[in-house]
């Protein structure tokens, strides 16, 4: 089985070096190695394994992936933001065998199709990009066959677990809001409605990671030894021969996992290829300590200039989240509290064959849009974006709202069914920051800024505090609300008419059409505002950092995926999504890691199967 956590000393070459071993990474690894067995894959991760990790594999652990303790994330940390009530932001990222896909919310979610038409790329249309979406899965849900894939490695269902009390009231109550229960909106058509949501976990239960479904099996099967994946060890930076073409890798031990008493480097040469694939914060950082970046930046860093390619690192995107819980009447068994607070314990629910360890929290979510007169109350300015880059196009959704049947996190000592957390993110924020080094190696300090609630029209904050103001209306017309969980909403001024409650009872008897939309005052507005400043958060889905667009707009790579101004190098990850997506990303990541694939074994003159099975 070659997994190692010590480079081999007899592993000095190999065909095609993967820099990076996450959702796109381990898929761009297990699709060429399984399909030429000659020819030599090394996948470098610089994280652990995930191989049956226990909070990888069943999903209602993930967020024990969030605790610094656990080795499990890199915490990428911004420079202090202004306009974000002065705060250090921090992003987590997959930081193991798999990235994201290892400890990600599950979250099933397809881009829409304009996005795809919108990157602009030929190649790239949400047409042509459909035989690879659907290459990936096997599909367990509703919706129209054509639509999906039924032979890939990553099964798509519900888990095995839905708390459908709890579902069916939320649906109910978005349908009093106007907006309806959809099939299928991951069908890249569908937009503005409440779906029930489908995770990246199989029917039995189990996480549907990069690396369980297409590195695992073949590091297993005793029929590829020609994939070699080495976790723990971080790529500093690709090495060229004299003419740019990228020749090899140097590598360092990762401190988080092994002790690295000094700065050894070691290098692996590559034949044939190297592929950055290390997310959207880790690929700029790697083309820039090889010298492939903005002029200023590297020289800055004290890095010698290979290529002149000054969108790395440029036009950092995510989506802006909120996380707002609510007081809720729920019934305990319809909440992941019990296994977030410790009340019933992993030990026991794996004995008892628990259903909810394959859970997500997260069953109702949806792509919506403002109407009309939300629109029109949120000014001028507002209005004129909407009707530049919305109006004329539904199938692209402003934002996405979720319900967490739970508190996030949870905490021992919050009652059980006691609360309900919504997540609302814009799909398409307009604020962009960036990412670079400021030094050569890979434990100097980085140059990160969110730049959330930047843009110049204020638009970024006021899509935020529209879906506040939805999704607490769509919260207010449920049966289990019971009023907001103040400590986390705004402080709204005394005799406020959109003040906090708590209550005994539902807001309605029977018709939820009956409840009427709250009113929001300008004080009322600016203390959103002020809240929002200091509690939105980052989706955990950053994109576009080494854009695929022409060189001359800030592009990194080109339209097969290949760096501009070196050879042999290209870059397969979100960080060359050029546009954003209206959804949660890990499905593009996926989606780029199978084109990319296709793009290089036809590179390299190798046949990659027509149908989804590995093998
Ligand atoms: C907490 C969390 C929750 C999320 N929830 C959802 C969700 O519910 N649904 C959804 O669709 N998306 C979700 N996402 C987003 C999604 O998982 C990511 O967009 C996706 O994983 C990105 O894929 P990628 O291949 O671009 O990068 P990644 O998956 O991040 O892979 C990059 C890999 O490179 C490694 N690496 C970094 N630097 C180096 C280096 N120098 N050398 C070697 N290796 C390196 C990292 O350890 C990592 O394994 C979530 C993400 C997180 C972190």
């Amino acid at each position: 089985m070659p997994l190692y956590n010590t480079l081999p000393q007899d592993l000095g070459e190999v065909d095609v070096i993967i820099a990076g071993g996450g959702s796109a990474g381990c898929i761009v690894a297990g699709r060429l190695a399984a399909a030429d067995t000659t020819l030599h894959v090394l996948l470098v991760e610089g994280g652990r394994d995930n191989y049956n990790v226990p909070s990888v594999v069943h999903a209602a652990l993930g967020p024990q992936n969030l605790l610094p303790e656990n080795k499990m994330a890199i915490f990428y940390k911004t420079v202090r933001e202004d306009q974000l009530a002065g705060r250090e932001m921090v992003v987590p990222s997959g930081g193991v065998l798999g990235g994201g896909s290892s400890i990600n919310v599950g979250l099933y979610t397809r881009a829409q199709r304009s996005d795809y038409d919108a990157w602009d790329m030929p190649g790239w249309s949400a047409e042509e990009l459909w035989p690879y979406l659907k290459k990936l899965e096997t599909y367990h849900g509703d919706g129209k066959p054509e639509h999906h894939g039924f032979e890939g490695p990553v099964h798509i269902s519900d888990g095995g677990f839905r708390p459908h009390k709890l579902v069916n009231d939320i649906l109910e109550a978005a349908q009093a809001m106007g907006y309806p229960e959809i099939n299928d909106l991951q069908d890249l058509e569908s937009n503005n409605g409440f779906s029930r949501w489908l995770r990246t976990v199989s029917p039995e239960g189990r996480r549907q990671d990069s690396a369980h479904t297409f590195i695992h099996p073949l590091l297993r099967d005793g029929k590829h030894p020609n994939l070699h994946v080495l976790v723990e060890h971080q790529v500093v930076r690709v090495l060229f021969d004299d003419e740019k073409r990228a020749s090899g890798v140097e590598l360092v031990i990762n401190r988080t996992h092994q002790e690295r008493s000094k700065q050894v480097k070691q290098v692996v040469k590559a034949r044939k290829m190297v592929v950055v694939s290390a997310g959207a914060l880790g690929s700029p950082s790697i083309l820039e300590r090889s010298g492939v970046g903005k002029p200023e930046v590297l020289a800055g860093a004290g890095v010698q200039l290979v290529a002149d390619v000054p969108g790395v690192g440029h036009d950092y995107q995510d989506h802006n989240l909120i996380m707002t819980p609510y007081l809720a009447s729920l019934e305990p068994e319809d909440t992941c509290d019990d296994i977030f607070s410790g009340r019933i314990t992993v030990e026991q629910a794996l004995k008892d064959g628990n259903k909810k360890l394959g859970w997500n929290g997260t069953d109702i979510a949806s792509k919506i849009r403002p109407k009309d007169e939300d629109i029109a109350a949120m000014g001028p300015k507002f209005q004129a974006a909407w009707d530049r880059d919305f109006k004329d196009n539904p199938n692209k959704p402003l934002m996405f709202t979720g319900c967490f049947a739970g508190s996030f996190g949870g905490s021992p000592t919050y009652g059980p069914g006691e609360f309900i957390t919504v997540a609302d993110f814009t799909m398409y924020p307009y604020s962009r920051g960036h990412m670079h080094i400021t030094g050569p190696d890979v434990d100097d300090p980085l140059d990160f800024r969110l730049n959330f609630f930047s843009d110049e029209d204020d638009t970024d904050i006021k899509q935020l505090m529209w879906g506040y103001k939805n999704s607490r209306e769509i919260m207010r017309r449920s049966a289990f609300y019971r009023g907001e969980h103040a400590p986390h909403h705004p402080v709204f001024p005394p005799g406020s008419k959109a003040g906090l409650v708590k209550l005994d009872a539902p807001l309605f008897e029977g018709d939820r059409s009956t409840v009427r939309n709250l009113e929001y005052s300008a004080e009322d507005d600016r203390v959103i505002e002020e809240h929002l400043r200091k509690v939105v958060v980052t989706t955990w889905h950053s994109l576009g950092t080494n854009k695929m667009a022409p060189l001359n707009k800030m592009g990194v790579v080109d339209k097969d995926l290949s760096v501009y101004g070196v050879e042999r190098l290209k870059v397969v990850d979100l960080s060359i999504a050029p546009g954003n997506v209206g959804g949660n990303t890990n499905n593009t990541a996926m989606m780029i890691g199978e084109k990319g694939a296709d793009i290089i074994a036809k590179e390299l003159g190798i046949v990659l199967s027509s149908s989804g099975a590995l093998t």
